[in-house]
């Protein structure tokens, strides 16, 4: 009996770092992975391996749009990146041309969750405020009023977007005694947690931590401007785990000045990276982190897992795990 052997299928991966287990699943699945070698990764590099694919592992966060479709070629059958939020790949232009894009959503929740609440917490409790006086010798022992700050027990808990980022953070503050939770998004959302669907003016009168779990569209861009930090309760804690861009940085940064709001706690801001002088870093009611996310080895993993897996069902002719449209 004589078998047929497929030619291999032929995917870019933007990035030498992907994990092997991605990789490893690719080649035992028919594929043959070329691997960009710069990092930071080099566009150039891409562009010159790119020509004839079959598929791409975007695993990085630089614009993924018509200049590298064209460069891959009409051949292209399948995209995915290793990410949730898609605000830097041209989603209309790969419809167009009807190019199966996928990303990672459901993966990333639960890091992604994690970590907001250690926001919530670090920034509501003050501890970057904390350390700058032990630093300072301002440890003031002699008072009782000091560094007051704000307990979920009793708060009312509000998110920008209730999806999977949104519902992982309710789903860790059950059991917290949070008086409340109320979220805003265009359509209301059936949940477990009794998280009431408000208008943006409600969350932003009501809530006493408001937590951006949203992706950046045209709609959510610099949703929170001045007059949004104006509607906001002196004593909220604003955290941000959905992009940079939502925010009027500027506005933000006068809001925790001006005591508008009590604090903040950020993954994500504008620019990433952000230079070591930006006023942000100058705050003590300010905890900002560098987009640590995912920053985990399993929620990594299993990222890469999903892309690979996104990749390999376009090539097979099935729906992506995760498509972005
Ligand atoms: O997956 C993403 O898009 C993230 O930014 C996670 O932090």
């Amino acid at each position: 009996m004589s078998s047929v052997t497929r030619p291999l299928r032929k995917v870019l991966v933007s990035h030498p770092s992907v994990p092997k287990a991605a990789l490893d699943l690719l080649q035992q699945r028919g594929c043959e992975t070329i691997v960009c070698e710069s990092v930071p990764p080099s566009r150039a590099e891409i562009i010159r391996k790119v020509p004839g694919v079959d598929a791409i592992f975007w695993a990085h966060y630089q614009p993924l749009n018509g200049e590298i479709l064209d460069a891959a070629g009409k051949q292209l059958k399948a995209v995915s990146t290793m990410s949730s939020g898609l605000d830097y790949a041209d989603i209309a232009e790969f419809k167009r041309r009807q190019v199966p894009l996928g990303h990672t959503p459901g993966i990333v929740k639960n890091s992604v969750a994690d970590l907001a609440v250690g926001l919530m917490i670090s920034a509501g409790r003050h501890f970057h405020a904390g350390r700058k006086e032990i630093e300072n010798s301002l440890w003031r022992t002699e008072q009782i009023i000091w560094l007051m700050g704000q307990e979920v027990r009793g708060s009312v808990v509000g998110f920008l977007g209730f999806g999977g980022v949104g519902q992982a953070i309710a789903k860790r503050l059950q059991g917290w005694d949070a008086a409340k939770f109320i979220y805003h998004t265009r359509t209301q959302r059936e949940n477990p947690y009794g998280a009431v669907h408000v208008s943006f003016a409600e969350l932003l009168r009501e809530s006493d931590f408001l937590v951006v779990a949203c992706p950046l569209t045209p709609e959510t861009r610099e949703k929170f401007n001045a007059d949004a930090f104006k509607a906001m309760k002196p004593n909220c804690v604003f955290v941000n785990v959905g992009r940079g861009g939502i925010v009027d940085q500027p506005a933000l940064v006068n809001a925790l000045k001006t005591g508008e709001i009590a604090a903040a706690g950020l993954d994500v801001m504008t620019p990433e990276p952000l230079p070591a002088n930006d006023p942000l870093l100058q705050l003590p009611n300010c905890v900002v982190i560098p987009h640590l996310g995912t920053q985990t080895m399993q929620t990594t993993i299993e990222m890469s897992l999903t892309a690979a897996n996104n990749i390999l069902n376009a090539l097979e002719g099935k729906p992506m795990i995760c498509p972005a449209y």
